[in-house]
This record gives C-alpha cells, sequence and structure tokens, in this order.
C-alpha cells in the first residue's frame, strides 16, 4: 500500500509477544522446550523477535506463557531490552485472541504491535516494523497485518491467507482459492478493537474478521523474506536463509 500518505503516524513503545503454544507441530523438538526457545541461526525464536522489536524502539513487551512456562521466564531474564512483562497463563491456555485480553492492562491505550514469538524474517532495505509504524492509520484501520508474498517465502506450502488491494486492505481466502499473501505474525493493533471481545479463550481471527466486517483491516507486504519454521525440518533452510543473508 502506498506509504507515504501518512495521516497521524504511531510509534508503538508496547508490545504483545505470544508464546504460549504446545508447539505441536514442531515435536520432538518442543517435548522438553517451548518452540519460542529453538534455537535458529543461533539464537532462539523468541530472541529474534524481541531484537526486532528493541531495534523497532518498543521499550516494554509482554509476553504471555503456558507451556513450560519456567524456561521462558527465566530466559527472559538474560536480556535487557525490551523489558520484559510476563502474562502468565500457566492455569488456562486462552488462545492467541484470549491472550490479548488478558494483557490489555499492561498494554495500554495507544496502538501496540503483536508478534508471534515463532515467526521469523529477513529485513529488506528498511525495517518492516518502522514500515508498519508508518503505515499505520488509527483513523481508518483497528489492525494492520504484515503480510509475506506466498512464493517468496521459505518453508511455506499452504494457499495463503488473504488477497491485498492496491490501498492495502484485505479480503479473506474463501475455501478452495489460492490467495498471494500469507499473515507473518506481526502486525499492529488498537486495543480498542478488544473492547468487547469474547472472554476466554478465543483465536485472534475472530478479531482479524470482526476489523474486516467494518473495513478496518489491512496489509503491509513484507519487505525482506519471511520463513515459516514451523516443523522441525524446516528449520535448515531457514537457517541457511538467515546465514546467507547476513554473510
Ligand atoms: O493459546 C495459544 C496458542 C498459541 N500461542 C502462540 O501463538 C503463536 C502462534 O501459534 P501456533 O498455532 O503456532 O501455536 P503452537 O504451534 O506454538 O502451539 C505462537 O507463538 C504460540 O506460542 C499462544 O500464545 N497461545
Ligand atoms: C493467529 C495467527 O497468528 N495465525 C497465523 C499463524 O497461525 P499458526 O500457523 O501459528 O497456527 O501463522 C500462520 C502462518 O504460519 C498464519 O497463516 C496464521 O494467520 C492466519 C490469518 C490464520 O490464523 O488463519
Amino acid at each position: 500500500m502506498t506509504e507515504n500518505i501518512r495521516k497521524m503516524p504511531v510509534t508503538p513503545h508496547k508490545a504483545m509477544v505470544l508464546a504460549a503454544g504446545l508447539g505441536v507441530r514442531m515435536r520432538p523438538l518442543t517435548n522438553t522446550m517451548p518452540k519460542p526457545l529453538v534455537s535458529v541461526a543461533g539464537q532462539p525464536l523468541l530472541d529474534h523477535v524481541l531484537d526486532k522489536l528493541a531495534g523497532a524502539g518498543v521499550s516494554e513487551a509482554v509476553v504471555n506463557v503456558h507451556y513450560l512456562p519456567d524456561q521462558i521466564i527465566e530466559h527472559v531474564k538474560t536480556r535487557s531490552r525490551p523489558r520484559v512483562i510476563i502474562s502468565d497463563e500457566r492455569d488456562q491456555v486462552l488462545g492467541t485472541g484470549g491472550a490479548v485480553v488478558k494483557a490489555l492492562p499492561l498494554l495500554g491505550d495507544a496502538p501496540f504491535y503483536h508478534l508471534n514469538a515463532d515467526t521469523m524474517w529477513i529485513d529488506g532495505v528498511r525495517s518492516n516494523l518502522a514500515r508498519l509504524a508508518e503505515t499505520f492509520d488509527p483513523a481508518r484501520m483497528d489492525i494492520l497485518l504484515l503480510m509475506a508474498p506466498t512464493a517468496s517465502s521459505i518453508g511455506y506450502g499452504g494457499r495463503g491467507d488473504y488477497s491485498m488491494l492496491p490501498d492495502g486492505a484485505l479480503r479473506k481466502r474463501r475455501e478452495h482459492q489460492v490467495v498471494p499473501f500469507v499473515y507473518a505474525g506481526a502486525a499492529i493493533m488498537s486495543p480498542a478493537l478488544f473492547a468487547d471481545a469474547p472472554a476466554g479463550e478465543f483465536s485472534l481471527t475472530k478479531m482479524f474478521d470482526r476489523a474486516n466486517e467494518q473495513e478496518r483491516l489491512f496489509g503491509l507486504r513484507l519487505d525482506g523474506v519471511w520463513m515459516h519454521v514451523g516443523t522441525p525440518d524446516a528449520i535448515q533452510a531457514a537457517e541457511e536463509a538467515y546465514l546467507e543473508s547476513v554473510a
């Protein structure tokens, strides 16, 4: 979408990082370790994500934990930036949407970054988190998703999630359709959207659908290469691409 038509630029200082999942597809590596701590190209997935957030000027990240929570809690103590606040879900898994609702009091009133702890990408010329912040327009948008082109992504063999109109508006894939973009697991969201969200466990995709119905769901094409690190087999391909990019 056009990045130079901006009304009210927003620079989020807070982020929500989802790290509570069971990591089923990443077994057996995740039998003893939560997926965010699985190492790719020399460091845990979670650190790749937190480093990107620190680079984008985020000072505080809320990280939710459920599966093997103490390993994540201990690990983040080894880091300094961003400051990590744990949202403890060890007693009840809340799904990707319920996790945000529980964390809302920690996230404040301003739009925040939202990242899956297991997403990984190589930035292009510019930081994709900075591009998201420049593009997010709270007057028009409740959610801005970073969208990876499926054709140039590594390790992704699915049918995609959305097609995208020239102004960035997203159109959800219908059954049997194939669409060019997959959600890369990084976004900016407005907390106001969650005001009347369901209680308990629910998927964040419910909020994507809600924003879409209100024509307030947009996407930004990822500049660089997105790597889908879904299974143990996918790790090597991601590492090769990553190490090549920094060589
Ligand atoms: O109830 C849930 C389900 C998933 N996740 C996180 O959301 C992201 C995407 O979830 P995925 O379906 O990949 O979960 P997983 O395979 O880790 O169970 C990952 O970072 C998970 O850790 C979460 O925080 N709470
Ligand atoms: C909620 C969310 O982040 N969903 C994303 C997550 O799903 P996961 O594979 O972790 O279950 O990563 C996928 C790519 O690997 C995306 O297609 C998912 O986004 C789409 C929109 C979905 O959930 O339907």
